[in-house]
């Protein structure tokens, strides 16, 4: 008996507990997915403007894009601080790179995005309907991240259409989302590409999402999220030998950024020991 009376008690105790878990991991998951069917909407809605504006795949269609996603962040109670915008003022292409967190943050992304800039992503997003379609019209390259090969030659492409359409072109050096409070070792596609094409290379870095976004803990609630873009690397004097080490300076420039705007301390590591 007195069993009995112990699992009730334990379940006095517990149960809101437990409903208490259950109901946060339900709104994270809800919030995730009326994100995605925000983004499925807006973009339902920007194909139509962008076809009736500019006939097909342009990079001039990003302007309209830009316009629905930037809507988006007071539905979800975010706020950007952004410094440095002067530093976009560039004559001409650049390679901009930038810290990749979540799928929250095409919103960063659009909130500062200058004209005449498109982006790299998994070749997977093509096919995510109607923001695959806005994403093609916008200009995205694809690339397939199992066929690295083939991503290379995409890029080495890139770097032609960049100087004779006068394009920017986005990247995300870390090749992946990543949520956990520090930045992944850098890929090195992103500064073949800038000293192919013969750019400067802008970095930009996002801080932590980790305080008002964490998957493992189910927290999604509204907060503010610092942007600094950094002053452009001028890359003429590089040889393809320097890469590893431009890489390099890159990745801990922008990971001393990161540790100030997320007001965490920062401890150095070599991007080359971080490798997974
Ligand atoms: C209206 C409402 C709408 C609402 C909806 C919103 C819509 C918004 C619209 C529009 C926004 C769209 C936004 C999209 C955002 C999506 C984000 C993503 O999808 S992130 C995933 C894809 N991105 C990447 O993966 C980064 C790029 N990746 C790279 O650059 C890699 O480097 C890659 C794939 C080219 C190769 O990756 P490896 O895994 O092989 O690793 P490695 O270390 O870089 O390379 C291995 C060796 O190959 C050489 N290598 C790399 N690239 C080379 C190259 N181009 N040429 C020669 N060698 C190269 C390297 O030097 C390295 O060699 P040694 O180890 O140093 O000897
Ligand atoms: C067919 C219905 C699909 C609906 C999906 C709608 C989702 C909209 C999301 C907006 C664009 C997000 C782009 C993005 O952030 O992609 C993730 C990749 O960067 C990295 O991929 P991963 O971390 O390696 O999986």
């Amino acid at each position: 008996m007195d069993v009995w009376w112990a699992l009730l008690y334990a379940m006095l105790l517990l149960g809101p507990f437990l409903l208490m878990q259950v109901s946060s991991t339900f709104k994270f998951h809800f919030k995730i997915f009326s994100y995605c069917i925000l983004c499925l909407t807006l973009s339902a809605l920007a194909v139509p403007v962008c076809l009736l504006r500019n006939g097909g795949r342009t990079v001039d269609n990003m302007r309209i894009i830009r316009a629905f996603v930037r809507t988006m962040k007071y539905v979800y109670g975010l706020r950007f601080q952004v410094k440095g915008l002067e530093n976009f003022e560039v004559d001409g292409p650049c390679v901009i790179i930038s810290n990749h967190q979540s799928i929250l943050d095409m919103m960063g992304l659009m909130e500062i995005l200058p004209d005449r800039c498109v982006q790299i992503a998994k070749k997977e997003l093509m096919f995510a309907g109607s923001v695959g379609l806005v994403t093609y019209l916008g200009g995205v390259i694809y690339i397939n991240r199992k066929r690295t090969h083939d991503a290379k030659s995409i890029m080495g492409g890139v770097a032609q259409a960049m100087t004779d359409d006068n394009l920017k072109v986005w990247v995300y050096p870390e090749g992946t989302r990543n949520n956990s409070g520090d930045l992944l070792p850098f890929k090195k596609g992103a500064f073949h590409l800038a000293l192919q094409a013969k750019v400067p290379i802008i970095p930009v870095v996002y801080s932590s999402f980790t305080s008002f976004y964490d998957k493992k803990k189910s927290l999604f609630t509204g907060g503010t999220i610092k942007v600094e873009v950094l002053p452009k690397i001028d890359i003429s004097e590089l040889q393809e030998e320097d890469i590893a080490g431009l890489t390099e300076r890159c990745f801990n420039d922008m990971r001393q950024v990161f540790f100030r705007l997320s007001g965490k301390p920062y401890t150095p590591i070599k991007q080359s020991s971080s490798r997974q």
